[in-house]
C-alpha cells in the first residue's frame, strides 16, 4: 500500500505510518430512512404525484436525476436513450426520459460546452421522436424541491445513472426507498401492486458494488447502455419486483445510522493506541513528518547508563553497525580509529560481552575489525556469528534452501536496468538491492514497487521480503538479529552468568526486531530478574526501543563514556579463556552440554 508495510485485517487494512495507525476500509454511506419517509408521507407529494401520474399516463418514465456537471455524462444518457429509441421502435410514443439537471454550481467553458450538447441533444431526439403529446425527452434544469424530486422517484419504471466519475451517489437508494413507498402509508395515489423498481448504473460510481441487481453499464458504450436501458424496462415484472426487494433490504439495513455506527467502531479500534502516544513536527519542508511517540520513549540518559553500567556484574552490548556506528552518510563505511579503540576497551572487561550484529557480510566486518580480537560478531543479521576473531564462523541454523534467489535475481536486475546508480549485492544468505547513489525520489518508488514485486513472487518461498535505509533485501526466514540476539543471550546464560546489562543500539528496521524480541527478555529469564535494559535507537521516530540517541556522534560519545567507565585490562590468557569458553556453549546443545566449567568473573 504506497509502499508502506500494512497488514490486510479480516475486511480492512491496517498500516503504521510514523507512529500512526491508519486503517483503510471501503464503507459505502447509506440514505436517512427517516428523512426519505418523512418525505413520502407529507401531503404536497401526494397532490404532485397524482399530477404526474397524469401527465405521464400510459407512459414508461426513465428518470435521471444528476447536478449539471461534466462528469454526470448527461449527454451520453440522452444518446443512450435516442440510441434505443433507434434500435427498440416499441418504445417510441412510449418510453419518456425525464433529466432532472439541478443547476451548475461551477462555471467554465467545459461546462458550457456541456450544456450546449445537452440541449442539442434534447432538440434532436425531440424534433426526431416527438409526436403531438408526446415529448421523449423532459428536461428539467431548475432546482427541484425534495417533495417534487420524491414524486418524479416514485412514478419512474427506472433510474439511469451515466456518470464518468462520480463519489457514492446515493440517487439509486433514493429511488428504491421512494418505489417502496412509506411504512403503512395509506396513500391514495400510492403505486399500487408489488414494489418494483430498476437501475441502469455506471461503473464508475460508489454504489454501483453494492447494488446487485442494477444492471452495470459503461457509460461511454452508448450502445450497450441502450440495450441497458431496454432491458431495463422490458424486464418481467416478477424480475423487477425481485431485485426491488433485494435493493430495498440492503438499502434499508445499510442506512447512514448504520454507516456512522459502524464507521465510529472502526475509528475507535483503529485509534485505540493513539491515545497512548504523543504527537510531534518532525523536519523541515518535504521532510515535514507528524511522528506519533510513546511518551515513554525517552532520550537516553547518560547518567543512568553509566550508573547502571558501573553497578553491572555481567553486561551484554550489542551494537548494529551501520547508522550506528558510521553515519548513513559517510563516503568511507570503515570503522573510525576511535570507534576501534572504544570497542577494545570495551572488549576488555570480561564482565562484557560486546557483539556487532549487522547486517553486513562477514568478511568485510572480519576485515574491518581484525584489530578487535574479543568482538563477537553476527553477520547477515545473524546467518552468520563468531564469538572472537579466533573463533571459526558458524551458521546460525541448519543447512537452508536458497532456491529462491534464483526466482528473487531477475526480478532484482529489471529494477537495476530501470534505475540509473542502483546496484544488486549477493550476499552468501541474502540478496539485497541497493538504491542510495540513485535519483532519491526515483529510487525510493522503485524500491516500494520492488518490494511489492518481490513479495508476491516469492509468497510461497521461506524468506522474508523487508526495506532498511536505502535499501530492499531478501533474506531467509527465521534469519533476524531478534533471533540472535536471543540466542548471544541464551549463550551468556548458559555459562551460569545471566545478564544484568543489557544495551541494544541500531538504528533501522532490522533492528526493530532485535528491540521487539528483548523487551519480554527479563520474563523470560533470559537476563537476570533486575536487569537494566537500554533498547535505543538511532534518531527521534517510531521505535520498539525506549530510548534514543540522535545521531551516530552521540553514540560513540555514549560509548566512549562506557569505555571510561570500564574496569583495568584483564590479563590476555583469563580473556582468551573466557571468550574460548563462551564460544563452546553458543551454537549447538551438544558442545554446551559437555560444558561444565564456570567462568571466572572479574
Ligand atoms: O545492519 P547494518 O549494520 O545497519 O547493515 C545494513 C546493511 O548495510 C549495508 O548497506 C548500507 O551501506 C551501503 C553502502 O555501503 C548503503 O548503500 C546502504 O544504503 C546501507 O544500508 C550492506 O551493504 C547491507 O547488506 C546491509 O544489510
Amino acid at each position: 500500500m504506497l509502499g508502506i508495510e500494512y497488514q490486510s485485517k479480516r475486511g480492512y487494512i491496517e498500516l503504521d505510518y510514523f507512529g500512526r495507525t491508519v486503517g483503510i476500509k471501503i464503507m459505502p454511506v447509506g440514505v436517512h430512512m427517516g428523512q426519505l419517509e418523512l418525505g413520502l408521507r407529507l401531503p404536497d407529494r401526494e397532490w404532485r404525484l397524482s399530477e404526474l401520474q397524469r401527465q405521464f399516463q400510459g407512459k414508461t418514465v426513465l428518470l435521471g436525476v444528476d447536478d449539471m456537471d461534466i462528469f454526470k455524462g448527461i449527454n451520453l444518457k440522452l444518446l443512450a436513450f435516442e440510441n434505443m429509441l433507434r434500435t427498440h421502435p416499441k418504445w417510441q410514443g412510449r418510453a419518456v426520459l425525464v433529466q432532472i439537471a439541478n443547476p451548475a454550481r461551477g462555471r467554465g467553458k467545459d461546462l458550457e460546452a456541456i450544456q450546449a450538447e445537452i440541449e442539442e441533444s434534447c432538440q434532436r431526439i425531440n424534433g426526431d421522436f416527438g409526436q403531438s403529446g408526446y415529448s421523449p425527452v423532459v428536461f428539467i434544469g431548475r432546482d427541484v424541491s425534495s417533495v417534487e424530486k420524491i414524486a418524479y422517484y416514485t412514478i419512474a419504471e427506472c433510474v439511469v445513472v451515466t456518470a464518468v466519475r462520480d463519489g457514492m451517489n446515493l440517487t439509486p437508494y433514493e429511488y428504491v426507498v421512494c418505489r417502496q413507498g412509506a411504512p403503512g402509508s395509506q396513500s391514495v395515489s400510492e403505486v399500487s401492486g408489488p414494489k418494483k423498481s430498476m437501475l441502469v448504473v455506471s461503473e464508475f460510481i460508489g454504489c454501483s458494488p453494492s447494488l446487485s441487481g442494477a444492471i452495470r453499464v459503461n457509460p461511454w458504450n452508448i450502445e450497450a447502455t441502450a440495450e441497458a436501458m431496454n432491458e431495463a424496462i422490458s424486464m418481467p415484472e416478477q424480475e423487477k419486483q425481485l431485485r426491488h426487494e433485494k435493493h430495498y433490504r440492503y438499502v434499508r439495513s445499510h442506512d447512514v445510522a448504520y454507516w456512522s455506527k459502524s464507521f465510529i467502531i472502526d475509528l475507535e479500534r483503529v485509534c485505540k493506541d493513539h491515545f497512548k502516544r504523543t504527537c510531534w513536527g518532525i523536519g523541515l519542508g518535504f521532510g515535514f513528518r507528524v511522528v506519533a511517540l510513546d511518551p515513554h520513549f525517552t532520550k537516553l540518559n547518560m547518567d543512568s547508563i553509566i550508573n547502571a553500567y558501573e553497578l553491572s556484574e555481567s553486561r551484554a552490548i550489542l551494537l548494529d553497525y551501520d547508522g550506528t556506528l558510521v553515519p548513513q552518510t559517510s563516503l568511507n563505511k570503515e570503522p573510525s580509529p576511535q570507534v576501534l579503540s572504544i570497542i577494545n576497551t570495551l572488549c576488555s572487561d570480561s564482565r562484557n560481552i560486546v557483539f556487532l550484529v549487522s547486517g553486513r557480510d562477514k568478511d568485510t566486518l572480519g576485515k574491518w575489525f581484525s584489530s578487535c580480537p574479543r568482538l563477537g560478531i553476527a553477520a547477515e543479521h545473524g546467518y552468520f556469528l563468531r564469538w572472537s576473531r579466533e573463533e571459526e564462523w558458524q551458521t546460525c541454523t541448519q543447512a537452508l534452501d536458497f532456491g529462491w534467489m534464483q526466482m528473487a535475481k531477475p526480478v532484482m536486475n529489471l529494477y537495476t536496468e530501470a534505475t540509473d546508480g542502483s546496484y544488486i549485492e549477493a550476499k552468501e544468505s541474502a540478496l539485497v538491492w541497493h538504491h542510495q547513489d540513485a535519483d532519491l525520489g526515483f529510487g525510493s518508488s522503485q524500491a516500494k514497487e520492488m518490494l511489492d514485486h518481490l513479495e508476491s513472487v516469492l509468497a510461497n518461498e521461506p524468506v522474508s521480503v523487508k526495506s532498511g535505509q536505502f535499501i530492499v533485501e531478501v533474506k531467509p526466514q527465521g534469519i533476524s538479529k531478534g533471533i540472535v540476539a536471543e540466542r548471544i543471550l541464551a549463550s551468556v546464560k548458559e555459562r551460569g552468568k545471566q545478564a544484568d546489562f543489557l544495551l541494544c543500539i541500531g538504528d533501522d528496521r532490522s533492528d526493530e526486531d532485535m528491540f521487539e524480541n528483548i523487551a519480554d527478555i527479563i520474563g523470560r529469564n533470559l537476563v537476570a530478574p533486575r536487569t537494566a535494559l537500554f533498547a535505543c535507537t538511532v534518531g527521534q521516530k517510531p521505535s520498539k526501543a525506549k530510548f534514543y540517541l540522535d545521531d551516530t556522534f552521540e553514540v560513540v560519545t555514549m560509548l566512549s563514556a562506557l569505555a571510561d567507565a570500564t574496569g583495568p585490562e584483564l590479563e590476555t590468557d583469563s580473556a582468551d579463556e573466557s571468550v574460548a569458553y563462551i564460544s563452546s556453549l553458543d551454537i549447538g546443545d551438544e558442545q554446551s552440554e559437555s560444558s561444565d566449567k564456570p567462568v571466572e568473573g572479574s
